[in-house]
């Protein structure tokens, strides 16, 4: 057997003997043995010391075998430390009020008078047991603190359109619930931002979000990287991993880009939402995973369910709240809001003075298109930051593609208005309609066929 590694154990026992003879055993595999025959001492000791592993009497006062005592005291030290290890010991070797304690918050039990080897069997793997526990309010920890730093600028900016204000009034609603919420909008229009936010504002907000994205996942990494895999499940599987959905658990779990799953991936995925369990690859034991489900897309899912591309009954299990993000086109009155806050993001970052618009750079992304939304908007005062001397930016400091220099709504008007130009492209598709068939296509034009020839003359068709 490996050589067990006890930490700090504390034995509580009114039998001297025991004390000693646990010591004995113990202090070997032990960083201290801290000895007690008196519980009455358990507070003082749990408040004043940290201790790894707890070895506790059942029977304190002589002639009374009940184990109430044990009880009580149990329940005292899992009062001051509920993430205690405690090994309860019994004399009596009653089954019955050994589970009862196991119930009660034990770890586990040990029968005196115990065999060494079975004693440090149980007390090693108590010791491990507290090990994860550990480890898991350490990673706890890392993850909270690590979230902080990777999203220093994350602050989010509601905005001050109807649109956003009308958003953010569901938002405020929606994310104190358990909804599941499907967010779609354009590249760059802040649903991974919103996503977050709805995370913060929820009951879970303490608990980890999980992001996978699901753009990036190849047909043999999905089943994987979602729901874990066994040792040995395949090549590259050389130790029991869990899946993102598994440690998205207690927390909210988000799927980006989640119009790009192939139709297997879509079957594999509306599984497990359904049953609320994920199976790890390579076992068949299905694991119980609570988590809130937000999805994003940029892409028109509805659209796709009707053309097969997207499966309706997964659309209908993701989508019980589902929420639009205008394109920034569309609500440029929080554009100087956006900027501001920008702004004032890069000048902390660059150890650079606050620096603002002048009227006339902000008329100029006023009249820009932002077909990459506030990320587009972002990059742009990021780079006008950087290169400009000046404590005012100019619309020189920003340079756009001159045909994205358009005012939002005539995007979708036709490029040319020449009636000429207009006329030849009309007969050309009416040509292309009717392969090439003139009475068909004159028919279509509303003109004689003589009419139509004497057109294809003119544009050289
Ligand atoms: N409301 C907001 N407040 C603050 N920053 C925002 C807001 N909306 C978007 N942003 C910023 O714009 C950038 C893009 O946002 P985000 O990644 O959330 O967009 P997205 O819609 O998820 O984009 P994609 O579809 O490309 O993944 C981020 O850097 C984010 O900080």
């Amino acid at each position: 057997m490996e050589e067990p590694n006890l930490g700090r154990i504390l034995v509580i026992d009114d039998n001297e003997d025991i004390l000693f003879s646990a010591k004995m055993l113990l202090r070997k595999y032990a960083r201290e043995v801290v000895m007690e025959k008196n519980p009455k001492k358990i507070p003082y000791l749990m408040n004043n010391e940290e201790f790894d592993l707890v070895l506790l009497d059942m029977n304190f006062s002589h002639d009374i075998t009940s184990g109430q005592e044990g009880f009580y005291w149990l329940k005292e030290i899992l009062d001051y430390d509920p993430s205690a290890v405690v090994v309860m010991i019994t004399a009596y070797g009653d089954v019955e009020m050994a589970v009862k304690a196991l119930k009660d918050g034990a770890t586990d039990f040990v029968l005196k008078p115990w065999q060494n080897e079975k004693l440090l069997a149980t007390l090693s793997a108590a010791a491990k047991l507290r090990n994860s526990y550990q480890e898991v309010s350490r990673l706890r920890e890392a993850n909270r603190t690590l979230s902080s730093q990777l999203n220093p600028d994350k602050s989010i900016i509601e905005g001050e359109s109807k649109t956003m204000r009308h958003l953010f009034n569901i938002i405020n609603k929606v994310a104190k619930t358990d909804a599941d919420v499907l967010l779609l909008g354009e590249n760059g229009t802040g649903k991974e931002v919103i996503a977050r936010s709805i995370h913060e504002r929820s009951l879970r907000a303490e608990k980890i979000f999980v992001t996978v994205d699901m753009g990036a996942l190849t047909e043999s990494l999905f089943e994987s990287e979602l729901f874990g895999h066994k040792k040995g499940a395949f090549t590259d599987a050389r130790e029991d991993r869990i899946g993102r959905i598994e440690a998205a658990d207690g927390g909210t779990l988000f799927l980006d880009e989640i119009g790009n799953l192939s139709p297997a991936m879509q079957a594999k995925l509306l599984t497990v939402l359904q049953r609320r369990e994920v199976i790890r690859v390579g076992t068949n034991k299905p694991i119980p995973v609570n988590v809130r489900l937000i999805c994003a897309t940029n892409m028109p899912l509805k659209e796709m369910v009707t053309k097969g591309e997207f499966r309706q009954d997964l659309l209908y299990r993701i989508n019980t709240v589902e929420l639009q993000l205008p394109p920034l086109r569309d609500r440029l009155e929080d554009l100087p809001l956006f900027a501001t806050h920008f702004l004032k993001v890069y000048a902390n970052k660059y150890k650079q003075p606050l620096k603002r618009l002048s009227k006339d750079a902000l008329a100029k992304l006023t009249k820009y298109s932002w077909p990459g939304n506030v990320r587009e908007l972002q990059h742009a005062l990021e780079r006008a930051s950087i290169m400009s001397d000046h404590r005012e930016l100019q619309p020189g400091d920003f340079f756009f593609l001159k045909d994205e220099l358009v005012v939002a709504n005539t995007l979708e008007k036709p490029q040319s208005l020449d009636l000429d130009e207009l006329e030849r492209e009309a007969v050309q598709q009416a040509l292309q309609k009717h392969d090439g068939n003139i009475s068909k296509a004159a028919k279509e034009l509303g003109l004689s066929r003589g009419a139509l020839y004497r057109r294809l003359e003119k544009y050289g068709l």
